[in-house]
Parts: C-alpha cells; sequence; structure tokens
C-alpha cells in the first residue's frame, strides 16, 4: 500500500503568528511567527530553557495562546484538538508510558484509540525496534521505553511527527539508527517532521532547514544546505588580546585558546574580508559553530529591559 502524501508545494504543516506566552509574567515565547512546509524535516534548535517545548505544547494544544495564532496542518489546535492529534505524531523526552502495562497492552490501546493506526506497520516497527509484545514496561530500560513511544508517535502514520527531544531517553543504538531511519521514513513518505533537539550532529544529519529559538524568540532561520555559504568560520594567529577582525554585525563568535582565535562571519561581509590578514584560514561555517556563535552573541547583548 502506498501511503505517501504528496505535498502541493505550498502547503504549512504549521503556521504560528506572532504567538507570545507568558507564565507568571515571564515571557517564555515571545513574538513568534514560524512556517513549516509540509514535506520538510524542520529542526528547532536552543540552549535549554530557550521556549522550544512551549512552542510545541501549542502545536498539540497543550497551551492556549495567550497572544497570536497556531495552525497545524490548517486546524487551530484547540479548536480542533481531536483532528490535529489523530493526524500528528508526538513524543517527548519524558518517560510517562504506563509501566504496569505490557508492550502489546499498550499498543493494542492505541489501536483502539487512535482510528487511523496501521497494525501491519505498527508489526514491522516492534520488529525493527527490536520490541517484545509481551514484556512489561517496567521491565524495559528507559531507551526502549523510549522506543515504544516512538513508535506509538508514528504508527497511525502522522502527517506531522513532532519529536521533542527525542533523544534524551534513547539509548545509542536508538538514537543513531531508529531515530534517523524514522525521520527519513516519516519524510519519504512526504510528511512532516519537527525535530527539537540540542544534539545538533543529528539536526545536521537529518533537517533541511533550522530554527533557533532564544529567549523565546526564533533568533534566525538557515537552510542547512546553504548555511556554508551564508556563513564561514575564520581561524588564524594574532598576538594582542583584541579580537582581530572588528565588531561589525558580520563578524561575532569570538573564540580563543589564548594565540588562535576562531570567528564567524557571514560571508557578505566584504569590508572585513579585505581587512583580514592573508594567512586567516575561511571554511563554511558547520551548524554548531554557527549555534554557538549566534547563542553567544544573543548572550553577551545588554537585555532590553534593562538597557535604559
Ligand atoms: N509550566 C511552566 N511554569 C512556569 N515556567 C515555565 C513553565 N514551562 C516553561 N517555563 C519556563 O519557560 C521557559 C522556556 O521553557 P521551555 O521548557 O519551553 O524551554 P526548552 O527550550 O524546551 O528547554 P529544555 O531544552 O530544557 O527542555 C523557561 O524559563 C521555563 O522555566
Amino acid at each position: 500500500m502506498n501511503h505517501a502524501i504528496k505535498p502541493s508545494g505550498n502547503e504549512l504543516a504549521v503556521k504560528v503568528s506572532g504567538l507570545t506566552r507568558r507564565f507568571r509574567g515571564k515571557v517564555a515565547v515571545d513574538d513568534v511567527d514560524l512556517q513549516i512546509p509540509a514535506g520538510q524535516v524542520f529542526g528547532l534548535v536552543g540552549v535549554n530553557g530557550s521556549g522550544k517545548t512551549t512552542l510545541i505544547r501549542h502545536l498539540i494544544g497543550g497551551l492556549m495562546p495567550q497572544s497570536g495564532s497556531v495552525r497545524v496542518l490548517g486546524l487551530d489546535p484547540i479548536a480542533d484538538r481531536v483532528d490535529v492529534l489523530r493526524r500528528t505524531g508526538y513524543l517527548t523526552e519524558e518517560d510517562t508510558l504506563p509501566r504496569w502495562m505490557r508492550v502489546g497492552e499498550l499498543l493494542d490501546f492505541y489501536r483502539g484509540v487512535q482510528p487511523n493506526w496501521d497494525q501491519r506497520f505498527a508489526g514491522e516497527l516492534c520488529d525493527m525496534f527490536r520490541l517484545d509484545r509481551t514484556q512489561k514496561l517496567s521491565s524495559l530500560s528507559k531507551g526502549g521505553r523510549a522506543r515504544v513511544g516512538l513508535l506509538a508517535a508514528i504508527a497511525h502514520r502522522p502527517e506531522l511527527l513532532i519529536l521533542d527531544e527525542p533523544s534524551s531517553g534513547l539509548d545509542p543504538i536508538a538514537r543513531g539508527e531508529i531515530l534517523e531511519t524514522v525521520i527519513r521514513t516519516v519524510n519519504d513518505d512526504g510528511r512532516t517532521v519537527l525535530f527539537s533537539s540540542h544534539l545538533l550532529d543529528e539536526v545536521d544529519r537529518v533537517c533541511d532547514r533550522v530554527a533557533l529559538i532564544h529567549g523565546g524568540r526564533i533568533i534566525e532561520e538557515v537552510e542547512l544546505l546553504s548555511l556554508g555559504q551564508q556563513y564561514e568560520e575564520v581561524v588564524g594567529r594574532s598576538d594582542g588580546p583584541e579580537a582581530p577582525l572588528g565588531d561589525s554585525y558580520a563578524s561575532f563568535g569570538y573564540k580563543s585558546d589564548g594565540q588562535e582565535w576562531s570567528v564567524l562571519r557571514r560571508t557578505d561581509d566584504s569590508i572585513n574580508r579585505s581587512e583580514t590578514d592573508p594567512s586567516w584560514v575561511s571554511r563554511p561555517a558547520t551548524l554548531s559553530r554557527w549555534f554557538d556563535a549566534r547563542v553567544s552573541q544573543q548572550e553577551n547583548r545588554i537585555p532590553q529591559e534593562s538597557a535604559s
């Protein structure tokens, strides 16, 4: 059976506009606009507490927008919660499955409540994830339970799969093989994946596009294929204690081990480029170098509230 979904090219799986959320007056998500085209594997990256889970909870109807709007597969996750949950798969890092159940009992439960459940696919996934239906969840490792959670998140072939820090619970085998295979399988069908993680090598391997969230705000979105054309890392030696490339908008993320400097800069920075010592070497920026530099740039910024 072919389960592929063919997005028309301009459909949005997720559309978030002007979303703000405060907890006891403290902002967790700050005026976020986010659009994820159907069929993409989209990464959401950010340091701890940057707002990833709060944003994701709005997508599955777990939080109501205080201001702004959220649409998932064209639906309102609060008003159309049941439809959204039927068409969405969700796995979080939290280990909350009922441990007194056996794997098979839990899967039968999901089959009963999820009308789109694909029993044959669930069986294939059980084999692939090396799960035994007779085993009690309490006797599985944390990684084993995370695999059951992953199976339950995808066996109804969701149009949108949301993975919120799934790797925290998965053992290295599941991380390396299973997660990547699952994301590719879901995406090969033309379905959309939103993958929130702090493990940048995983994000780099599977995602098409990445948004960096910091302090509740989306700081930047990049296409992974063109990141190295937009940003470069410049590395060289400098005797002085000063940052060698000046402090224009385009050069930031300075790191030094005492002698060697590493600087991130935008490749469209022609002024700084002409002033660079020719002995310095430049190379395309990696996702992790870009992430470090962008986060440190944000953290060194004086907060708006205390600037006056
Ligand atoms: N229910 C809540 N009550 C109060 N504050 C909250 C609540 N949920 C989140 N926050 C706060 O909102 C901010 C964003 O948290 P959030 O969990 O969304 O970040 P995150 O990027 O998912 O972090 P992590 O990577 O650690 O899971 C943090 O300052 C957090 O303490």
